[in-house]
């Protein structure tokens, strides 16, 4: 692993990045590696750098940002057999987290040598890539919001979260599953979960893995205000199951209908998108290779 493509997203996060290309270029450098930068602008990201991949060989390609930055990289990456490296630098970087990829810079770098390459799942959401959480309903709501402003950080969610759960209508559903599964009625949030934890620690999907070849639908059902800290609280102790107002669905499959909604804002891995209904998600197995840190050795 020789040649390194580093994906900078300059805003991710709220870091200061000015130091970073000339950290990584040392570290590269030290090992022996070497190291090419594309920086994000926000604009047709994906197709810049589907072409730069064609002009250039590379061995891996790490994204250094958030979890909308790993999701542009890994989109472009999946269904090939480039690797993809993480650096985590978002506000929330919740896949990284989920793959327990080290947290700070020199440890995620360590894994430019030291590493194992794992196969993981992805999810396709009517047409559109996302690796590792969406959703429809509140949340998808939030990150809407969130996105549309020009404050980030985890206090603006809470109060954008605050703000809306006040007025918040939620919808009707009818969820078939591949497995014969169904659900019919109206939910606070629908997660179509590869992973388990959100950026923000909430676990929405325990104990489920990355590369099972199968995908959650974590439902919250409605609940009245006097049961919000509750539900929170099963949320952050990885109790989802616990709670009279949560379920999950296991599958490969799903279609879902919203009620009376041809047009569905949703969430793909902190990123808003409006999605058309019925919404057919599927699970494409073991279709990204990703750097993550060796195993263990067994005693
Ligand atoms: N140069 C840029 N200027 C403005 N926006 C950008 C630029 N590059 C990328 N973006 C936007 O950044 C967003 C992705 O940010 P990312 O998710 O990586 O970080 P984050 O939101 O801080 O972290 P997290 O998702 O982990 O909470 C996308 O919406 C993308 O369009």
């Amino acid at each position: 692993m020789r040649q390194l493509l580093f994906v900078l997203n300059p805003i991710s996060g709220d870091i200061d990045k000015s130091e970073l290309e000339a950290t990584i270029t040392a570290f590269c450098v030290e090992h022996g590696r070497q190291a090419a930068f594309f920086h994000t602008t926000g604009e047709q990201d994906q197709q810049r750098l589907q072409t730069e991949l064609l002009r250039h060989t590379y061995d891996a390609v790490f994204a250094c940002g958030g979890d909308g930055t790993v999701s542009l990289v890994a989109g472009v990456l999946a269904g090939t057999s480039l690797p993809l490296g993480i650096l985590p630098l978002g506000s929330g970087n919740g896949l990284s987290k989920d793959l327990g990829i080290p947290q700070d810079l020199p440890g995620a770098l360590r894994l430019m040598w030291e590493h194992t390459i794992s196969p993981l799942d992805t999810l396709r959401i009517n047409n559109n890539f996302s690796a590792h959480l969406a959703d429809l309903g509140f949340n998808a709501l939030v990150v809407e919001r969130f996105s549309a402003g020009d404050t980030r950080g985890p206090g603006a969610y809470v109060r954008i979260a605050t703000h809306e759960y006040l007025a918040y209508e939620p919808a009707l559903y009818r969820i078939r599953t591949d497995r014969g599964e169904t659900f019919e009625g109206p939910a606070f949030m629908v997660t179509m979960a590869n992973g388990n934890t959100f950026g923000s620690n909430v676990v929405i999907n325990p104990d489920s893995r990355l590369d099972d070849g199968e995908f959650e639908i974590c439902l919250i059902a409605p609940f009245p205000g006097t049961a919000a800290l509750g539900v929170l609280y099963q949320l952050y102790t990885r109790d989802f199951d616990a709670s009279l107002y949560t379920q999950r669905l296991r599958c490969r499959w799903a279609e879902i209908e919203v009620i009376g909604q041809a047009r569905v804002l949703g969430q793909l891995d902190g990123e808003p998108l409006e999605l058309t209904a019925p919404i057919r998600a599927e699970i494409i197995p073991r279709s990204l290779r990703v750097l993550l840190p060796p195993a263990p050795p067994t005693a």
